[in-house]
Formats: C-alpha cells, sequence, structure tokens
C-alpha cells in the first residue's frame, strides 16, 4: 500500500524555486572518513574579535580583559584580540595588550585586518613592540560576493589579496619584527575550490613561509552551508592542492549556521587541518562561531588531552556570560545548568547503580550510564546529578537519599517510598528538591505527627520457664497515655513485636531488617529500618537514634503506626 503525502499543505512546497542544493565535491578517494583525532589542533580564539563584532554591546576594556586573562590561563597560545583598524577602543586594547597585558612569551597576539592599505597602516602601529603577532588579512572570495558586493572577476578578487599580502611583508620586514601571517579567502564555504585555490597559492607565493615561519591558511565556513561531511572533503582537497603544504598551516574557522559547526570542525580535523578558531560556548555571528570549550571536551572524553584547561568550566561560563552580556542556555554541552542532571527513572537507576559500580571497581576509567564525561573533571559536582519529579523512579529517591542525607534505603523501602514521592509530584507537577525528600521521609517514617504510639523505653530479662526466651518489658504511649506493655521472643525485636501484637489485637512479625550509622564518629547516630509482615500485606516502618536497640524499636513502633492507620484505627 502506498501514501501519498499532500506537499501542498506544508506550506513549504517553494523549496526547490527559492533554493538551490549544495553542490558535491568530486573526491571519490577521500581519506578522512577512516581517521580519527588522537591530537589536539592548534588552538586559536577569536571570542574578542568575532566573537565581539556580533554582540549587541560590543566590549569595552574591563569587558575585554576580563575575557584576555581567561583566555590566556586556559592555555590558548593564539588570541585575536581584535580589529585595531576599525575602532579605537579595539586600537587601545591592543596597546594595553601589548604594554600592559603581561602576555607569555610563547602567546602571540592575532589581529584581524582588511585588505586596505589605510587599515593595515593603522594595524601595524597597533601591533609596535608585540612578540610574534600574528597579522590576519582576509577578503571575500566567494562566487556571491564577487558578483555582488566587489564587482569584480577572480583576477581582481586575487589581486586584492595579493596586493595586501605584498604591503604587510613589505611592512613587517621594515618594521623588523618577527611578525606571523594568516590570510583568510573570507566566504571559503562560498568559493569554487579552484578559486580559493588559485587566491591561497598566490598569497603563499608572496608571503613565501618557511618551516620556522610558516603561513596560516584559515579556510573559514563563513557562513555553513552544507553538511559537514563536505566540508571535511573540501577541507581534505585543499590540504592535497595548496602549494608548498609543508609550510603552512590549515587552520579552521567554523560558523554554525547549520548547527552542525562541532561535527564539520571535528571533520575538518579528520581531513587533514591543523588549526581551528573558535570562540568559548560558541559565541559569534547569527548562530555563532565553533565553540572550542566543547570540541575540547569532545577530545578528552575520547582520551585525547585537549591542551585547554576546561578544568573549572563554572568560571569559563560566568567570564563568557560578564564579558558577551549573554546567557548560556540550561542544555549546552559539558556546561548548561541541566547537562549532567537526569529527572527521569530509567536514567537515574542506571546512573546510581554506575556511581556505585565506580566506586566498588576503584579504577581510573569513568564508565557511568548516561553521563559521557565525570562532572568533577570541568568543576562541576555530584549534586546535581539527579533531581526528582514525576518522571523519576526508585532509584534516583534512593541516590538523592543516599548522596545528600546518608540514608541507604532497603531496596523495598524504596519502591514502597517511591509511591510516596510519585503520588506528590504528580499532585504538584513540579520538581521535589531534595530537603523536601528528606523532610518528606522523616515524617512519613520517623516523626510521624499524627501517630497513635511513641516508643519509650524498653527492658528485657530471661524467660526462666522457657530457655533461650526473654521478655520484653517496654513502655510506650498510646494517644499521649502511657501504656505498659509485654511480650516474648528470642531478642528485644522478637519480643517487642509481639508485645506490640498483643497490644494492638493485629498479629505482626518483622520479614527484613537493616541498619546503618547515619554518621562517621563516636556519637553516631544510627537508622533501623523493619519490614513487618501483617495481615494486610507488608509495610516498612524507620527508627532514628543514638541508641541502635532503640532505633530498631522505634522502626517497629514506626511500622505499627502505619498498620493501625491502614486499619483506620
Ligand atoms: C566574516 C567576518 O567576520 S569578516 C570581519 C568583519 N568584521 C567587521 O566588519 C568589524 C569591524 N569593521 C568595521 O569597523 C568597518 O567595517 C571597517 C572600519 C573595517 C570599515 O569601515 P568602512 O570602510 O566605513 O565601511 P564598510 O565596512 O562598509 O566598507 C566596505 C568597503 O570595504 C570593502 N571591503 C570589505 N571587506 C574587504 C576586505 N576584506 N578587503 C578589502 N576590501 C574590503 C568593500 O568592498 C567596501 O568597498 P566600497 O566602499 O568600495 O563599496
Ligand atoms: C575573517 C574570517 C576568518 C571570518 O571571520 C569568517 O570567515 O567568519
Amino acid at each position: 500500500m502506498s501514501t501519498t503525502i499532500d506537499t501542498r499543505k506544508s506550506g513549504m512546497s517553494n523549496a526547490a524555486v527559492k533554493y538551490q542544493p549544495y553542490p558535491q565535491v568530486n573526491i571519490p578517494d577521500r581519506t578522512w572518513p577512516g581517521k580519527t583525532i588522537d591530537q589536539a589542533p592548534i588552538w586559536c580564539s577569536v571570542d574578542l574579535r568575532d566573537g565581539n563584532q556580533s554582540l549587541v554591546n560590543p566590549m569595552g576594556h574591563d569587558r575585554k580583559a576580563r575575557m584576555f586573562q581567561l583566555l590566556l590561563d586556559m592555555n590558548f597560545k593564539e588570541i585575536e584580540i581584535g580589529f585595531p583598524s576599525a575602532s579605537q577602543t579595539d586600537f587601545d586594547f591592543a596597546r594595553w595588550c601589548v604594554e600592559q597585558g603581561n602576555v607569555p612569551d610563547d602567546v602571540s597576539l592575532q589581529v584581524l585586518v582588511q585588505c586596505r592599505p589605510e587599515l593595515i597602516t593603522r594595524t601595524f602601529e597597533a601591533l609596535e613592540g608585540a612578540k610574534r603577532p600574528i597579522i590576519h588579512f582576509y577578503n571575500s572570495t566567494s562566487e556571491l560576493q564577487r558578483r555582488v558586493v566587489f564587482a569584480k572577476d577572480v583576477a581582481g578578487i586575487k589581486q586584492i589579496a595579493t596586493d595586501a599580502a605584498k604591503m604587510i611583508t613589505d611592512m613587517a620586514a621594515k618594521a623588523g619584527g618577527d611578525y606571523r601571517f594568516e590570510y583568510s579567502p573570507e566566504s571559503f564555504t562560498g568559493t569554487e575550490l579552484e578559486v580559493a585555490l588559485e587566491i591561497c597559492n598566490a598569497v603563499t607565493e608572496i608571503v613565501r613561509p618557511t618551516a620556522e615561519n610558516k603561513l596560516i591558511i584559515n579556510l573559514p565556513s563563513t557562513v555553513e552551508m552544507a553538511t559537514p561531511n563536505v566540508y571535511a572533503d573540501q577541507i581534505e582537497w585543499m590540504c592535497r592542492n595548496l602549494d608548498n603544504r609543508e609550510n603552512l598551516i590549515v587552520s579552521l574557522h567554523p560558523h554554525n549556521d547549520r548547527g552542525t559547526g562541532i561535527a564539520a570542525t571535528e571533520l575538518g580535523l579528520m581531513a587533514g587541518a591543523d588549526r581551528v578558531e573558535g570562540t568559548l560556548f560558541g559565541n559569534g555571528e547569527r548562530t555563532g562561531n565553533v565553540d572550542v570549550v566543547t570540541l575540547a571536551l569532545n577530545m578528552y572524553t575520547q582520551g585525547v588531552d585537549p591542551g585547554l584547561d576546561c578544568t573549572d568550566i563554572e568560571r569559563i561560563k560566568a567570564v563568557y556570560e560578564y564579558s558577551n552580556e549573554m546567557i548560556i542556555p540550561e542544555r549546552h554541552p559539558y556546561v548548561g545548568e541541566l547537562v549532567y542532571t537526569a529527572f527521569s527513572g530509567s536514567h537515574q537507576d542506571a546512573i546510581n547503580k554506575g556511581m556505585k559500580a565506580i566506586k566498588t571497581a576503584n579504577k581510573p576509567l569513568w564508565e557511568v550510564p548516561y553521563l559521557p564525561i565525570d562532572p568533577q573533571d570541568v568543576g562541576r559536582t555530584y549534586e546535581a546529578i539527579i533531581r526528582i519529579n514525576s518522571q523519576s523512579g526508585k532509584g534516583g529517591i534512593a541516590y538523592i537519599l543516599q548522596q545528600d542525607h546518608g540514608i541507604n534505603l532497603p531496596r523495598n523501602l524504596q519502591v514502597e517510598f517511591r509511591e510516596d514521592i510519585q503520588r506528590i509530584t504528580d499532585e504538584q507537577g513540579v520538581e521535589l528538591p531534595s530537603q523536601r525528600i528528606y523532610e518528606r521521609f522523616v515524617e512519613r517514617y520517623v516523626s510521624q505527627p499524627d501517630a497513635r504510639l511513641r516508643f519509650v523505653d524498653h527492658h528485657t530479662y530471661p524467660d526462666t520457664a522457657h530457655k533461650g526466651v526473654r521478655i520484653v518489658a517496654a513502655e510506650i504511649t498510646d494517644r499521649n497515655e502511657t501504656k505498659r506493655i509485654e511480650g516474648q521472643g528470642t531478642g528485644p525485636i522478637d519480643g517487642f513485636i509481639h508485645a506490640l501484637s498483643i497490644y494492638t489485637g493485629i498479629e505482626m512479625s518483622v520479614v527484613d531488617y537493616s541498619e546503618h550509622s547515619l554518621q562517621k564518629g563516636s556519637n553516631a547516630a544510627a537508622i533501623a529500618y523493619v519490614e513487618i509482615a501483617h495481615p494486610g500485606g507488608k509495610l516498612f516502618g524507620v527508627g532514628m537514634n543514638t541508641n541502635i536497640v532503640t532505633a530498631s524499636l522505634e522502626a517497629i513502633v514506626s511500622a505499627a503506626n502505619r498498620v493501625l492507620e491502614e486499619a483506620g484505627r
């Protein structure tokens, strides 16, 4: 049976008229699909330039300086600090970096400039005295921009690039400094590969890079226009065909228009690129530049040292938010508020078991279901891993009580208490915080404010008529009236439940018992759990006391109160 879809209903049936598919690259012997990323690229932060130029309010000195210090602390060795010929703020910041920025000797300041003589001259002024700075010059080479922006043919566009390359290398030679150079055929992804190659080769011929001073050829996905495999094909094609490849550093500068900037970069690295330009958490034009923190942590979680320090991701986030005046969404990889949190039951159960298994195994290898990275590796805690709402299960509730309050619920009690929590979360429709779960646990099982019975005291003595049997004499209150009860058994628990069975007229017996201490040290408070059987089924009681025997007997009273409540007495 075939189904016909009526495309007229989609409202987007003009797609083929308005847009055209991106052409594929003819490279049938491509090698990148078989490669893996096994070492970090050279990283270059463009937060202070591409990031900055896309902000509602571009950064002033303080916001730039704070970001700059963070980038140094994260171990970036190449930092594009701005476009000094574009504004006085950027010029002054470049001068501040050179004169007062305490830039380590192994860090290169990079600046961007268009291929325009007056802007190039001003750029050299901004960098006077800098150690091994990178002059990054660009012009758009795309078919569309050649046509509608520059009204020039390929030769004319090439001329813009080569004139600039000549001027820049001449000025650098005259200045006598140890300049480095970067050229970008901007809008590379909109440029025919042969054209991009011709222009890059022409620039390389003028710059004459050497092994000691390589030329950076930056191949930007200025606008992301195709699937990431196409970008990888383009990079592999360029790497194969560029002249003097051994003296070039091939750099990627991906944007994220299709939401696949990370994938494109990773495939581009597999295709032979050496360097990546990007920004923290992907700030940048439109949908942003590629996010270097995510890229670095993706490498880290594959066992590759990324060379960037992301161990204090909260600081990186704080500086990002201060300097860019933007907020990071809750789902952002590695940093979002919710990315280490599971609300759903089966995820919580698996995480809970995984965390226990890791503790038991005592090995460094991280293997926890649903958590591709140990949150502590980026300075996050385990506190937020599990949060409870109506989608949650017993494993999650058990994890919260254990992790936050030191309470290890027996499995059957987990099942029982989960039903109670589920009822509350269903009724309220919101998350139940850890403290509220704890309070509910104590109220239901320990303090029981509306309950009839309270344990007061007990003592035991041998039953002289029966060998091995002890008599338990206990004092309890029933609706605040003191009562003395008595029973027999092999020990206090056994005898006390017998006494309560006689007193209440309901036959009860202990089917499960466990206890543990709640705090370490000499004043250890104990918690005891008893599961009792009664004619209507089974249920739990819990006692907490500094004395373990008292905690056990309180647990039995707790269970008895619940039996009475169920029986409507
Ligand atoms: C993809 C990117 O992110 S590239 C970086 C973009 N960043 C920025 O533009 C931020 C900083 N820029 C600025 O402050 C300004 O654009 C300036 C100071 C650089 C230049 O300002 P202005 O000259 O006033 O104006 P504008 O930017 O509109 O100039 C466009 C002119 O430069 C030409 N042009 C643009 N880019 C280049 C280039 N890379 N090389 C040579 N010429 C260029 C255009 O063809 C146009 O020429 P026309 O005036 O003959 O039509
Ligand atoms: C200047 C270039 C590298 C750029 O920012 C881009 O293409 O996005």
